[in-house]
């Protein structure tokens, strides 16, 4: 079972979701003329990190990013990994990802677990407390938020959903893009599956960030890597490997869950 994988990674306008969302067409429109099953955008690309004017620009229930994500899906009759927006819901604000398949319907919402107190999340921002799962052509797959890689017992308990792939939209520092790499092969490695990271380019007020997307196999091979232009790539992947590497060694098996609390 092949899945053929476009990875859009853009610069994010800071504070402008309007410049944003009139961007992302094109990508989606090239992802479609390469004959790709999804597309996948990078973190909180509708505002940036400008978290202290969320008031004014998050997106209200994220109907906005519904409704352009629906429409383009259903335009180009692709599904798309909408990376993530930042959305205001009641008096809260939240990291959070739709996805969306090629017939406009909306298969997962996903709200980033692991807040990242260096870029000042904490303080801004509320945290989702539930998994996703969903599935592309019949292949599961599951999704996380940049810094939620840090925390490997999350991606096993979502790996543990009988999941191929684990989607990770991103808005990663340049300064800390070696870790970004090892810790993403390590996700693909322990849990047997394929990791497809998406960083964004550019800068804000307080960061450079680098793109290095990735996308990575289940035994921690880079099958692409972006350099830190903004561009988008397309890569088919073949997701029986995950069975052949959980057949030929049985690491889920193999866990002694009993041990780990
Ligand atoms: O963990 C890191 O070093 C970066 C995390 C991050 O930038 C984020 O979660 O937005």
């Amino acid at each position: 079972m092949e899945l053929t994988i476009a990875i859009a990674q853009i610069d994010v306008d800071f504070g402008q979701p309007a410049k944003n969302f009139s961007k992302i067409e094109p990508f989606v429109a090239q992802a479609a003329e390469q004959h790709a099953d999804i597309v996948v955008f990078p973190e909180m690309w509708n505002t940036g990190y400008d978290l202290t004017r969320l008031g004014d620009i998050a997106d209200p229930n994220g109907q906005q990013t519904q409704h352009v994500l629906v429409a383009l899906a259903k335009k180009y009759h692709i599904m798309i990994h909408g990376g993530s927006v930042a959305v205001k819901r009641g008096d809260k604000f939240f990291n959070t990802t739709y996805v969306i398949d090629a017939n406009g319907q909306e298969v997962a919402t996903y709200d980033k677990v692991h807040l990242f107190g260096l870029m000042a999340e904490d303080q801004y921002l509320a945290a989702g407390n539930a998994k996703n799962r969903f599935d592309i052509n019949g292949v599961g797959a599951t999704s996380v938020i940049c810094y939620d890689i840090r925390f490997p017992e999350w991606l096993r308990t979502l790996s543990l959903t009988d999941s191929r792939v684990i989607f990770v939209p991103a808005e990663w520092p340049t300064p800390r893009l070696a870790q970004w790499r090892k810790l993403l092969a390590a996700r693909a490695i322990e849990n047997q599956l394929f990791v497809v990271a998406v960083n964004r380019v550019g800068s804000d007020p307080d960061n450079r960030f680098g793109g290095s997307s990735v996308v990575i196999d289940p035994l921690g091979n880079e099958v692409a890597r972006l350099n830190d232009q903004e561009q988008l790539k397309t890569v088919t992947i073949d997701i029986d490997e995950t069975d052949k590497i959980r057949g030929f060694m049985p690491v889920f098996e193999d866990r002694r869950p009993d041990l780990y609390e």
